[in-house]
């Protein structure tokens, strides 16, 4: 049975739902105790404007002296090293520690490596995780070479905004026009072993697209979502979360090879179905995300 205090941790880690939060709002940082969120990233970069930087740092000072959040991963989102913010904006990566630092518009593997140069000559602790923004030209053809930079980059989150506005790719239904470069994101993150998780979706008021979007999403490959209100919470984490028929096949194919005849078979049939020992490991993570979920569920 999986721990509770595993509930970040591999195979199962929950990151379904990534949502961020604007390190300058002290109203939004507020409520983030109440969300139902798998992931919080505090957000130091675009939605908070230069002059308001320092007050920013300082509330989430404040915010990580209270206590950790509890069963969310957490999550710092940076300047890019190279402006004015960076530097400070990692001091208090190391000073507070969270779980993760987000390093946005990432283009090449020498940013990955600063940042982990930063972090291991400041003592950080290993577990401290680096996570990688894809969200311009040269960061997507570069996205394979970035994904194995470092050993401490755990997930790519692609940044949408950006890439349009690099690209003039302009922001339609159905995304066709993004979807080869959103799966080689998903490719590369994928070779790699790390997550993926897609682009945030501006027009928060429109539930059905959005639901329509994380749909599209998920049966791409990616992890879950980058979300920026809170009502997109509940459709991200419905969509990228297990299917209840799913784990009910998944159930069923953990049951088929615990049978001792099939403790030498790698395939089997299953109801007409060819199923492989590979289909077991999915079927394992699966429940045991599931099982997680049903947990947290209980504790709120
Ligand atoms: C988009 C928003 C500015 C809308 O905010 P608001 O006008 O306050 O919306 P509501 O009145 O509907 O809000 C209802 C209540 O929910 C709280 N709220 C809203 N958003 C958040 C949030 N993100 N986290 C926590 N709480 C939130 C409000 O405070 C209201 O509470 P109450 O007062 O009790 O009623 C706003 O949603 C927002 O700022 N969102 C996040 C923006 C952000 O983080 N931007 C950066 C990430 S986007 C990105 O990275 C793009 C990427 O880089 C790319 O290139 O694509
Ligand atoms: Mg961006």
């Amino acid at each position: 049975m999986t721990a509770l205090t595993d509930i970040n941790s591999a195979p199962a880690r929950l990151r379904r739902s990534v949502l961020s939060v604007p390190a300058g709002n002290a109203r939004a940082l507020e409520k983030v105790h109440g969300l139902d969120c798998d992931a919080v990233i505090f957000d130091l970069e675009d939605s908070v404007a230069p002059e308001k930087k320092i007050e920013a740092r300082d509330n989430l000072r404040r915010l990580f002296r209270e206590g950790p959040l509890r069963n969310r991963e957490t999550i710092i989102r940076i300047n890019p090293l190279e402006t004015e913010f960076g530097r400070a904006d990692m001091d208090l990566v190391v000073e507070i520690s969270p779980e993760v630092v987000l390093v946005p518009k990432v283009e090449r593997v020498s940013e990955v490596q600063a940042i982990a140069d930063i972090l291991s000559e400041t003592g950080a602790p290993d577990e401290l995780a680096i996570w990688a923004m894809i969200e311009t030209p040269k960061g997507v053809l570069n996205a394979a070479a970035i994904a194995g930079a470092d050993e401490r980059l755990r997930c790519f989150v692609v940044g949408l905004n950006d890439l349009r506005k690099g690209t003039g790719v302009l922001s339609q239904p159905g995304r066709a026009y993004l979807v080869p470069w959103l799966m080689q994101v998903v490719l590369a993150g994928r070779a790699y072993g790390i997550d993926v998780i897609d682009s945030v979706f501006n027009d928060f008021k429109d539930a059905e697209a959005f639901d329509a979007e994380c749909a599209q999403g998920c049966a791409m490959g990616f992890s879950g979502k980058m979300l920026i209100h809170p009502a997109q919470i509940e459709p991200a984490n419905r969509h990228f979360g297990p299917d209840p028929r799913a784990v009910e096949e998944a159930e069923a194919v953990i049951a088929a090879f615990a049978r001792p005849e099939a403790q030498h078979l790698n395939v089997i049939n299953l109801n007409g179905k060819m199923v492989e020992r590979l289909h077991l490991a999915e079927a394992e993570k699966l429940v045991a995300s599931n099982r997680i979920i049903a947990e947290r569920k209980k504790l709120s």
